[in-house]
């Protein structure tokens, strides 16, 4: 196993907790990996959070195979998850398998799908064959088209079973790590203690193995961020404050000096 792996494994077991957050490029990249976060998932939020978009449908895997090579030369030690796009491997394991491949090529450690059981054969597929998989249960953006909105899931007995059962599937089917999204905590703390991979909380609860959060949300700077994201500074208005400092100044003449020769 990846050393880095077998880390997160070793971590879960001893109840040290993980951060995780998105980066898109290069910059915030190493600013997360200097800062000690341990992973960096170039989500396809990309495309609503840097895209402007009001879903995860649109992105493309050219698109995330760029934001990946960007990410992963900022990244340092960081392990960096890579999402793989909707539409890019749900025919079936050896559609995964390509996609997968692509994205590995662009430097990222472990890749991402969305579902649940009915992906297990094609996490099976891509584990024997080489490829560290993240399953991604729970709120699954890229099904929001059949729900209409982001729901939470897992909020009756019925559907938090299926999804309990999903996990187990998963991980038996050899997923390195689970993301669980936007799902009860008490439903994610059952899961964390029911397999021995580690799973990657966002609006889980406290009690996953590890957190994510959406960087454009923990700076401040989204429009609109999900009810469980923390805004650790309001980055937007520090980045509006300097570009209107800016425009006064050269407004005003103070910028740029002037120079003797
Ligand atoms: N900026 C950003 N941050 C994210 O974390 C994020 C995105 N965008 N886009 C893709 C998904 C969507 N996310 C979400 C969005 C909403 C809820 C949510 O809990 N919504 C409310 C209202 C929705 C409803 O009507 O059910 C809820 O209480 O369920 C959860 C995750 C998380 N992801
Ligand atoms: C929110 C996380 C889990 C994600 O899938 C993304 O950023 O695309
Ligand atoms: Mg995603």
């Amino acid at each position: 196993m990846h050393k880095k792996i077998a880390r997160w494994v070793q971590d879960k077991k001893s109840g040290i907790k993980r951060a995780v957050v998105t980066a898109y490029d290069y910059p915030l990249a190493r600013l997360a990996a200097e800062a000690g976060v341990h992973g960096i998932l170039v989500g396809d939020s990309l495309g609503m959070v840097v895209g402007g978009g009001g879903d995860t449908l649109g992105v493309t895997l050219e698109q995330m195979a760029y934001h990946t090579g960007m990410v992963v030369r900022g990244a340092g030690d960081c392990l960096v998850f890579a999402d793989l796009p909707f539409g890019s491997y749900e025919k079936g394991p050896e559609q995964a398998w390509a996609t997968a491949v692509t994205l590995l090529r662009a430097g990222a450690d472990v890749v991402k799908l969305e579902g649940g059981a009915e992906m297990a054969s094609t996490v099976a597929f891509c584990a024997e064959r080489g490829i560290n998989i993240c399953a991604h249960i729970g709120l699954t953006p890229q099904r929001v088209r059949q729900w209409g909105s982001f729901q939470r899931q897992g909020t009756d007995a019925d559907s938090a079973r299926r999804l309990q059962a999903d996990a187990g599937a998963l991980a038996d089917a050899g997923a390195r790590f689970l993301v669980l999204e936007a799902v009860p905590d008490a439903l994610a703390a059952n899961i964390t203690r029911d397999i021995t991979i580690p799973t990657i909380g966002i609006g889980a609860g406290p009690d996953t193995d590890a957190q994510v959060l959406v960087i454009h949300d923990l700076l401040g700077l989204g429009t609109e961020s999900p009810p469980f994201a923390r805004r650790y500074i309001e980055g937007g208005r520090i980045v509006r404050d300097a570009l209107a400092e800016y425009v006064r100044e050269v407004g005003n003449s103070q910028f740029p000096p002037r120079r003797k020769r």
